[in-house]
């Protein structure tokens, strides 16, 4: 097991209070995985990465991280990680190759060494030529790139990855996580955060769920999605009016779950809903309500999300991040 952890707690003085932004994660991370820690603004998802990654210390709880353990040996946990935080870790100044070589000198690697593997890297994460480019010069999706240089410069057999493609355009997403494939293709561990469920699903061969400091759900995306009952199935009526009378010809369905009204729109969970709706839309016809639109879709990663929680994870891809609390940090 690359990561096993029990019952992480941290939480942080503020001036309001105690905020409790982990409260007790158990999780594990076998070797060659790539994982990915699923979750809103403000769900806990960096604390427990930068207490993985021996940043801050828990406030109660274990973890071992690539076989040492963190309390006891973080600098041996330190020595076998590599760490790619949210906001970059480069100066805009510096020459990037020069930040690269500086960076691996931390850890012990002789210069002609980390030349030669930085050159490497910049190959393999395509950015050639940029070796001796100014780090401001460099496009969002270079200096993310460079980022992951930086994190991988000493050979790292555990990557913890903060969020890696917010901000980036979709091409660079995809290009980037082409990228995390290949690590994990070479053997190593992926451990990332991200909002987005698109990357959960495309990218992650586990995913854990978290919410208020709490991991709801794990499993991989099949897996998530098979938890939710059924597909989703949204009618629109031609006259929000008649919405009761859709209800209750809906409710009469075997097996039909989470039925809602929003204006003129029915919404239900149901098994098969494919197969239903043929039956279903008899019934409406014969009442002689009108509808303007069917939908069916398969569970996604934010219905597993819904039903785990209640609330909707796309709502907060555009919410804004609570600052306050962590502007009072003690
Ligand atoms: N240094 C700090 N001092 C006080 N509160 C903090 C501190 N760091 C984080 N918090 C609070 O802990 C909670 C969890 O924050 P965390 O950054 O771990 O969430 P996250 O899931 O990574 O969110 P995001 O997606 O916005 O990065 C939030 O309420 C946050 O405001």
């Amino acid at each position: 097991m690359m990561i096993e952890a029990r019952g992480l707690v941290r939480t942080f003085k503020t001036k309001r209070g105690p905020v409790q932004a982990v409260q007790g994660v158990d999780l594990n991370v076998a070797d060659g995985e790539i994982v990915g820690f699923l979750g809103p603004n403000g769900a806990g998802k960096t604390t427990t990465m930068r207490m993985l990654a021996t940043l801050i210390k828990p406030t109660s709880g274990s973890a071992t991280v690539a076989g040492c353990d963190l309390a006891d040996d973080p600098v041996g946990v330190r020595r076998r990680i590599g760490y790619v935080p949210q906001s970059g870790s480069t100066l805009p100044e510096a020459i990037a190759g020069d930040e690269v070589v500086d960076h691996a000198r931390l850890y012990g690697v002789s210069k002609k060494q980390a030349i030669a593997d930085g050159r490497r890297l910049f190959d393999e994460l395509d950015l050639p030529g940029l070796w001796r480019r100014q780090c401001k010069t460099l496009s969002g999706g270079q200096r993310r790139r460079l980022d992951i240089v930086m994190g991988l410069i000493h050979d790292p057999k555990l990557i913890f990855l903060d969020e890696p493609t917010t901000g980036l355009d979709p091409q660079a997403r995809a290009n980037l996580w082409e990228h995390i494939r290949g690590l994990r293709d070479r053997g190593a561990t992926i451990f990332l955060t991200t909002h987005y469920l698109d990357e959960a699903d495309a990218l992650c061969d586990r995913i854990l769920v978290i919410d208020h400091g709490r991991i709801v759900a794990s499993g991989n995306p099949d897996e998530l999605k098979q938890q939710v009952s059924g597909d989703g199935v949204r009618l629109s009526l031609t006259d929000a009016s008649q919405a009761p009378s859709v209800t209750k010809i809906v409710a009469e369905l075997d097996g039909a779950v989470a039925i809602e009204t929003d204006g003129d729109v029915v919404a239900f969970r149901i098994p098969k809903g494919g197969s239903v709706l043929p039956g279903l839309l008899r019934s409406i016809d014969a009442q002689g309500i009108e509808l303007n639109g069917v939908e069916v879709h398969r569970p996604t990663l934010d219905d597993v999300f819904l039903t785990m929680t209640g609330r909707s994870l796309r709502d907060e891809d555009h919410a804004v991040p609570d600052e306050n609390a962590k502007e009072a940090a003690a």
